[in-house]
């Protein structure tokens, strides 16, 4: 690519740029190769900037930063309002196609399962389709582990090439709120946006509610473009900003929910591992039996069609999907039935509204007790320990409080801190033995819900991830109890 080009690309001043050209690019000074263009990028534990000397000997031909970076090197120097949203939208350009509709969606909690559903959709309705999020990429005959829910603009926008030359014409992708405030997702061109709700996370990254929020928004009012599809789960009770934030994007905004108008839920009927879902859209009722269990399931299932529907999808062909839909891993995912018929099931709540959902989501079906597992993570909002611990001893009848990737702090602290606001728990740091000790305790009637893992394999202590499933060990419980 030309530098000339990045007026056009990213909007740079052209008497600022230099003559010639550069092959690739990349903010990593690890990466670069002869021929790049280095972003330096100021971070939260350091700052590109102290590496572009570092670059420019590996063969950057030129750095690109902020106007204020302190950066001394022999190659061309090019300063840049925003370089994050240049990095991503350079990154763009120099790989080139995309998947010809994608979509994204954000919120705090559901963005996996309604990527995961939209792909489904997507794929049912005869479309070569993939999704890309916290479980990775995953398209038909692509599996990519991911290690961040958005990737980061250089890797998706290989990923997003990846995928178009494999003949992949429809997408479906998380927008977290690091992604978007980080810019990782500017230059990837949208059909259609999602929002499935708010609620207290990341307070460890963004400084307040409100800067959270404007995070989000910025896939509407920066990201979608005016006229485009915006899809809105109408019944969080941050709908109506995420409304009035679209509108006045000027998106063309699809209500979705109890209180939606685009499809308007009318009646769901509760079973142990189903429901039964009735809903209008366009004049017509269609009746669901959604095979997933959880009010918020039905939720995301409305996300999901939506999105689906707004990018093209007939809407009989999406609805008449959702009856064959599968859960994504690790969320409300059904493990097994203990000799006694107490269930057990593995789910990936890590922050209070999701634990709230979770737990009641299986009260209607336990007859028993509700039974929960679940600890908080080092190196996070310490202040969602207590939020936590209180849902906990407020929705389930026996609580244990274990270890969730401690990360560097001490994980005896976390669990102080979280078992400070629910008294009655059950304290056991290992979570191998909390997981037994909780299924060993399970009567007729109970469920388990081990929360906060879900499709993670991995237990992170003082620096160190050792393999830990939750699944694995469920399973292992299960049978143990059963010999
Ligand atoms: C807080 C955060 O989001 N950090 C991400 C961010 O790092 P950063 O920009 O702060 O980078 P930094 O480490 O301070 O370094 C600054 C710059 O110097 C560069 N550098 C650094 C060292 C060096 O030797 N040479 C060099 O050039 C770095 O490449 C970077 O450009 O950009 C990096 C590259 O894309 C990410 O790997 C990194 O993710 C970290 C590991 C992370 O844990 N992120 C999590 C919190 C995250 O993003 N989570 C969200 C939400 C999850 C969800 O709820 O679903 C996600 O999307 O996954
Ligand atoms: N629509 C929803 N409303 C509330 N809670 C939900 C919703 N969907 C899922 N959850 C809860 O949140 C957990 C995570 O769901 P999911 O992975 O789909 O969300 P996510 O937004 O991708 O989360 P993360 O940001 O952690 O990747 C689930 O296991 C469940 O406990
Ligand atoms: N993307 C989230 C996942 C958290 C999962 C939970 N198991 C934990 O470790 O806190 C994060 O990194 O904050
Ligand atoms: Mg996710």
């Amino acid at each position: 690519m030309r530098f000339s080009d990045l007026t056009a690309v990213a909007g740079l001043a052209p008497d600022a740029l230099p003559e010639g050209g550069f092959s690739g690019v990349t903010a990593d000074s690890r990466l670069v190769a002869a021929g790049d263009l280095f972003v330096a990028l100021p971070g939260s534990t350091t700052d590109g900037a102290a590496f572009a000397a570092d670059a420019a000997v590996k063969g950057a031909v030129a750095v690109l930063c902020s106007p204020d970076a302190e950066v001394s090197v022999d190659v061309p120097v090019i300063r840049a309002e925003d370089p994050r949203r240049a990095l991503a939208l350079i990154a763009a350009k120099l790989y080139g196609p995309q998947p010809e509709t994608m979509v994204a969606v954000t919120g705090t909690a559901g963005k996996t399962s309604v990527a995961a559903f939209t792909r489904q959709i997507f794929a049912q309705a005869g479309l070569k389709a993939a999704a890309i999020g916290t479980t990775g990429v995953i398209a038909p005959g692509v599996s990519i582990e991911g290690a961040l829910t958005t990737p980061d603009p250089v890797k998706l926008h290989r990923i997003l090439a990846d995928l178009s030359v494999a003949g992949i014409t429809h997408g479906a992708m998380e927008a977290s709120s690091h992604g978007l405030d980080q810019r990782r997702l500017d230059g990837v061109e949208l059909a259609a946006a999602g929002f499935t709700n708010l609620g207290r996370d990341h307070l460890d990254y963004h400084p307040d509610m409100e800067s959270y929020f404007a995070s989000k928004m910025r896939l509407f009012d920066t990201l979608l473009g005016a006229g485009k599809p915006a899809v809105i789960f109408a019944d969080d009770a941050w709908s109506a900003r995420a409304i009035d934030a679209a509108q006045a994007a000027g998106c063309d905004v699809l209500t979705v929910g109890r209180k939606g108008a685009f499809i308007t839920l009318k009646r769901v009927e509760h079973e142990q591992h189903k429901q039964v879902v009735e809903l209008t859209h366009d004049g017509e009722t269609h009746r669901i039996v959604l095979p997933l269990a959880g009010d918020f399931q039905v939720a995301n299932a409305l996300v999901s069609a939506g999105l689906a529907i707004a990018a093209g999808v007939a809407p009989k062909t999406a609805f008449g999907a959702l009856e064959h839909i599968e859960g994504a891993p690790g969320r409300l995912d059904l493990i097994g039935t203990a000799r006694n018929g107490a269930v057990v099931y593995v789910d990936y709540a890590h922050k209070p509204e999701a634990l709230e959902q979770v737990l009641e989501a299986v009260r209607p079906f336990t007859t028993g007790k509700v039974a929960v597992v679940f600890g908080c993570g080092g190196d996070r909002d310490p202040g969602k320990r207590p939020i936590m611990g209180e849902i906990a001893s407020r929705l389930a009848d026996l609580v244990y409080v274990t270890d969730d990737n401690p990360r560097s702090e001490d994980p005896a602290a976390i669990r102080a801190a979280i078992m400070a606001a629910v008294p009655g728990a059950t304290e056991i740091g290992d979570r191998r033995a909390a997981i037994r000790t909780a299924v060993a305790a399970l009567s007729t009637g109970d469920t388990l819900v081990i929360a906060g893992k879900g499709h993670e394999t991995g237990q992170t202590t003082g620096g160190v991830t050792r393999h830990f499933s939750d699944h694995e060990e469920a399973r292992a419980a299960l049978s143990e109890v059963a010999a």
